[in-house]
């Protein structure tokens, strides 16, 4: 059995109007776990359980394969979140003094090296900085205490093509050791798509699925056909359908089984964008 980062048990959280409902899902050592799902499906309730930010009424977190969310497992977990979490008013330089207080693996070459790398200004404010310099500030001081676990709520959303490029080859340079993990929650799928080795679905607070990302793109298709086309499928083959207008969308989990079996359907590899969208509009025939 492989090593795990992060390992999450029928983790459970009521809040008056929302449950996040026994989900569990793993985050391989060595891999990066996109976390997706529509707004309020509970992305950030999750990442919040597993940074111990907020209490659970359910279930079990299990950091690094030894433990829970103890001082110093937190030590090797680096955070991202939506927006700054730092002191506005001060700099870089000044955040670097306070921050190496806080964190004993606190290497300030490191950060030098990242606010260099990333073109960030060691005496501007951080109230001055645009969103993309913020959110590699945040990705700088979150890789400067050495964690072998990364997690990202969020990180490029709001951003142009070119810096959430940018921070994908942050991510991507930050795996090439192999004890290093990233979990990520999304709603740019595409991203996902191109750094992402497993995704997790979760909507209305339970994981749909949890799938290696090459299963998805590989293994599942989209068949656009009409009425006529559409009665000739097996039930079973069919994941989720949809009509719109007069034309039928099918989602199908074996798209080399689906060619096979329909040799005159035109079936389209499926984007996670669309799979998603497919679960949660369309129906189970
Ligand atoms: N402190 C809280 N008290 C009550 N309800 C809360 C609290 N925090 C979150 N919720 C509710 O939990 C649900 C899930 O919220 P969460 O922020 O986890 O969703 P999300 O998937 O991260 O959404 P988004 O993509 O919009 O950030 C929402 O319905 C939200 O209103």
């Amino acid at each position: 059995m492989g090593k795990n980062a992060l390992k999450i048990t029928d983790l459970t959280k009521q809040y008056k109007d929302f449950t996040l409902n026994n989900i569990s899902f793993e985050v391989p050592q060595g891999s990066i776990v996109g976390l997706i799902g529509e707004n309020g499906a509970g992305k950030s309730t999750t990442l919040k359980a597993v940074l111990g930010l907020i209490n659970t009424d359910g279930g079990s977190i299990s950091l690094f394969d030894g433990g829970g969310i103890s001082e110093e497992n937190k030590d090797h977990i680096g955070v991202v979140f939506d927006g700054s979490n730092y002191p506005d008013t001060l700099t870089p330089k000044q955040l670097g003094n306070v921050l190496n207080t806080i964190y004993h693996t606190w290497d300030s070459k490191i950060y030098s090296r990242l606010l260099d790398e990333f073109s960030l200004p060691l005496s501007k404010k951080l109230k001055h900085f645009s969103r993309g310099m913020t959110m590699k500030f945040s990705i700088a001081a979150a890789l400067s205490h050495n964690p072998r676990l990364l997690i990202l709520d969020e990180a490029t959303s709001g951003l142009d093509p070119v810096i959430r490029d940018d921070i994908l080859d942050i991510l991507l340079d930050f795996m090439q050791e192999e004890d290093h993990s990233v979990l990520v929650s999304s709603h740019i799928t595409s991203d996902l798509e191109k750094i992402a080795d497993y995704i997790v679905f979760l909507h209305n607070g339970k994981v749909i699925f949890s799938k290696p990302k090459d299963e998805l793109l590989v293994n599942y298709g989209i068949i656009k056909c009409g009425a006529a086309q559409f009665s000739l499928f097996d039930r079973q083959d069919i994941v989720t359908c949809r009509k719109q207008d007069y034309e039928w969308q099918v989602l199908v989990s074996d798209r080399k089984k689906a060619e096979k079996k329909y040799p005159k359907a035109l079936i389209q590899p499926a984007t996670i964008d669309e799979i998603m969208l497919m679960y949660l509009k369309g129906e189970k025939p």
